[in-house]
């Protein structure tokens, strides 16, 4: 092992970005080349680690190097590697301002350096020379804001093709669709190309919502408005949420019909429906080996699975968001931006772009009014006013999202699908796998949901 793959080693496994958490290592090996040789300097690493069950990932990792100590930049440090005279300190390049406007000159250039091209969307709305701030919030991937203009995205995991969330903004550009971010542009680095692999997305560059507020942080502060008063109700309390749930869910079927006029759509037959009830029952067979309390519900999982197969409803599929919930859209001054069309990080790449039911994404906003009502019962689960009034949040929320959706779309997709309910187990299955590797203390949160999601039926 090398001292850089030994550094790799220590930092990888605790970013919040690594999604190989709770895999035993059993090798690892890293690539590299310069991005930019002058002050500082920037190089690109792909680290492969190899898993001991067999299962390998690639993740990029930007460095940038000094010949001293910053002390600035003493939290970014991630070690050091010794040289003939002394020892280069290796910074995470992501929380150096000075080495983060060399993503931008590149892409503006729209340059290519060893195996990564930076393709530009429009050059003049590229806002070079301004250093980029991390974002801070917990995320699959890392972003950094230059001023009020522009956001980058860093896909940490590697896969070989087109990131969707690429290939979807760069589909609705011709659209002028009113909820969402503006694509800048992209860059893509190539695998291995003898093998005819295609290239992998390595970031993408979004116009930045200025004066944003993202829905988990509004929805929240609704539901603390609602536990803090005695005896009014969700309507009557100031902070009532359902006003802007109904806009989210007129501005997610705009965005829908969109991506249904731009990219490919197909009628579902019923072998997609078998197909879809036996993709869930093998994720829940899954997940039950990292949540072994989900084996509990699996009857009753399964049982709302075997419902969609007989289920006979009428599914056009089509490119959907894959992964949606109050996180991923921002309410602007004039309405609701919708962000991040990756799809569910921890699924494979071709698996994210397939086509799909919309009633996926209502089912993934609807799991999050669930944990946006509920999130702040994990300290308090014994309080039973509380959970009363998390469920009045919940089912006031839901239906004014159905209704937006509704009315924007003219079907009445909230109403009593079993296609929908089913995907609200499987995600809340998801969940349950999400929450243990990150977060175990909210492992309660999509556990209790299955309980009410089973018992409903
Ligand atoms: N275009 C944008 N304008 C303003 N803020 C944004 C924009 N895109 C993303 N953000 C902020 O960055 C956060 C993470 O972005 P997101 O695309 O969801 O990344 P991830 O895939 O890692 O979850 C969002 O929750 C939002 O707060
Ligand atoms: O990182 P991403 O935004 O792509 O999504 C992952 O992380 C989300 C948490 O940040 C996770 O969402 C889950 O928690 C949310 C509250 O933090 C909640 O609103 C969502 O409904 C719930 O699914 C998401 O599942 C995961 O893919």
């Amino acid at each position: 092992m090398t001292a850089l793959t030994g550094l790799f080693r220590d930092w990888i496994p605790s970013q919040r970005w690594f999604g190989g958490k709770g895999r035993e290592w059993a090798s690892v090996e890293e690539e590299s080349f310069f991005l930019d040789r002058s002050h500082p300097v920037l190089s690109i690493h792909r680290v492969t680690v190899t898993y001991a069950d067999g299962g390998t990932g690639t993740y990029l990792v930007p460095l940038s190097w000094r010949d001293h100590p910053v002390d600035d930049l003493a939290a970014a440090l991630i070690g050091t590697v010794p040289h003939e005279n002394g020892e280069n300190y290796a910074y995470d390049a992501m929380r150096d301002r000075e080495a983060t406007t060399t993503w931008l000159t590149h892409l503006a250039e729209g340059a290519t350096v060893g195996p990564m091209r930076f393709v530009p969307g429009d050059s003049a709305e590229i806002p070079v020379g301004l250093p980029g701030d991390i974002v801070s919030t917990e995320q699959s991937n890392t972003s950094l804001v230059y001023g009020q203009e522009a956001i980058l995205k860093l896909f940490r995991r590697l896969e070989p093709g087109l990131n969707p969330d690429v290939e979807v903004h760069d589909a609705l550009r011709r659209t002028d669709n009113p909820h969402i971010a503006p694509l800048l542009g992209y860059a893509e680095i190539d695998h291995d190309r003898d093998a005819g692999t295609p290239p992998a997305t390595v970031f993408m560059l979004q116009r930045f919502v200025p004066n944003a507020s993202d829905g988990w942080r509004l929805a929240t502060a609704s539901v603390r408005d609602l536990y803090a008063e005695g005896d009014l109700h969700a309507d009557e309390v100031g902070g009532d949420f359902a006003a802007d749930s109904e806009r989210l869910g007129a501005a997610t079927a705009s965005v829908h019909a969109d991506m249904a006029a731009v990219l490919p759509t197909e009628e579902a037959g019923r072998d997609w429906f078998a197909a879809v009830a036996r993709q869930m029952g093998e994720r829940l067979d899954a997940a039950i080996e990292v949540v072994p309390q989900l084996a509990d519900h699996a009857d009753g999982l399964r049982a709302v699975y075997a419902a969609v197969a007989d289920s006979g409803e009428r599914v056009v599929r089509q490119r959907v968001h894959g992964d949606l919930h109050l996180g991923q859209v921002l309410r602007t001054t004039t309405g609701w931006i919708v962000l991040d069309f990756e799809g569910e990080p921890a699924r494979p790449l071709a698996d994210r772009r397939v086509l799909d039911s919309p009633l996926r994404d209502v089912a993934g906003m609807l799991r999050s009014f669930d944990y946006a009502a509920r999130h702040m019962l994990v300290e308090q689960p014994g309080d039973p006013q509380r959970a009363y009034r998390a469920q009045e949040w919940a089912e006031r929320n839901r239906s004014a999202f159905c209704a937006g959706y509704a009315a924007a779309s003219g079907t009445d997709s909230c109403g009593d699908s079993p296609l929908l309910r089913a995907f609200e187990v499987d995600k809340a299955v998801y969940e349950c796998v999400y929450e243990a590797r990150n977060r175990p203390h909210w492992l309660m949160i999509p556990l209790q949901s299955l309980s009410r999601l089973t018992a409903a039926g």
